[in-house]
């Protein structure tokens, strides 16, 4: 039995995953983390790791940039690795999670689906071709009003593996009002969308001359991350110290 603590278990993505593991046979949530510190879901919930005293494997993280340094340091100390979901991360958080992952696993992933994890290799094989003949791309998000960060970090995962294809020759264009309207040639345009109830919606745009490919995902409910999620902390609980993707997990 694969024993988790589920940091942010009170939010939106918590609770998924809360009620997708009730009737899982292989892993349980051991004990929560989230700022209120209110335990309403049959395990106890803590409002930080210095308050936290129980046995686990892994980690699971959906909350936010804030106290990404103590969970590290608490996955560090006790050896359990951590499924770090939460996007918004600063340049300065992401060379913390690389540095920390010299001591834990960390397998970190702005989108934990199938469907966009699948879209990454596909983008990359179309930019190979397109590119060479003179495409523009663009990024198209869109998500429910609730969300704090912008662009997605979906948006930008995208938007790096293309570049990986481009030897990062390309930068990041994300407001094309006034001055920067202008298209450059070099460049990734990335553009978000908040409203209502959207779950995650990506678009990666193609377009050329007298053509234009698009390639589209769409989320339908929160679930298919919260499997993800709970896929990968299978897959890293037991792993040693290193920095592991979804395509780890995924094949
Ligand atoms: N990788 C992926 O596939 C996905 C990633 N995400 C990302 O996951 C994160 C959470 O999303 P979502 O569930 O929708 O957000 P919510 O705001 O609904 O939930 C976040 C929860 O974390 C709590 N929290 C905030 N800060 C801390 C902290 N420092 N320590 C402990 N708990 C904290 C919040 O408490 P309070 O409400 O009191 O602030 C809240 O209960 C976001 O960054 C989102 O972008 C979301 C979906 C998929
Ligand atoms: O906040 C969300 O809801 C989501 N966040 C992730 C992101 O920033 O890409 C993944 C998903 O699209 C939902």
């Amino acid at each position: 039995m694969t024993k988790i603590i589920l940091r942010g278990c009170n939010g939106k993505m918590g609770q998924v995953i809360t009620e997708l593991l009730v009737n899982d046979e292989q892993a349980q949530i051991v004990a929560g983390i989230d700022l209120n510190g209110i335990a309403k879901n049959g395990y106890p919930v803590f409002k930080s790791f210095s308050h936290c005293n129980v046995d686990a494997d892994v980690i699971i993280d959906f909350s936010s940039p804030k106290g990404l340094e103590d969970m590290i340091f608490y996955g560090q100390n006790k050896n359990v690795p951590i499924v770090l979901c939460t996007t918004g991360l600063s340049e300065e958080d992401i060379a913390m999670v690389s540095e920390g992952s010299k001591k834990v696993g960390i397998l970190r992933s702005a989108n934990m689906s199938l469907g966009i994890n699948t879209l990454l290799k596909l983008v990359q094989a179309a930019t190979k071709v397109l590119v060479a003949a003179d495409f523009d791309i663009e990024i198209l998000e869109k998500h429910h009003n609730q969300k704090v960060d912008a662009p997605s970090g979906t948006a930008l995962l995208l938007a790096d593996a293309i570049n990986e294809v481009l030897n990062k020759e390309y930068t990041y264009q994300y407001d094309r009002s006034k001055e920067l309207a202008p298209r450059g040639k070099k460049e990734i345009g990335i553009s978000a969308v908040r409203g209502g109830t959207i779950v995650g919606e990506h678009e990666v745009i193609f377009a050329g001359t007298d053509e234009v490919i698009e390639f589209k995902h769409t989320a339908y409910s929160k679930a298919v991350f919260a499997k993800g999620a709970i896929q990968a902390a299978k897959f890293l609980a037991g792993k040693g110290p290193g920095l592991y993707q979804m395509s780890d997990v995924i094949e």
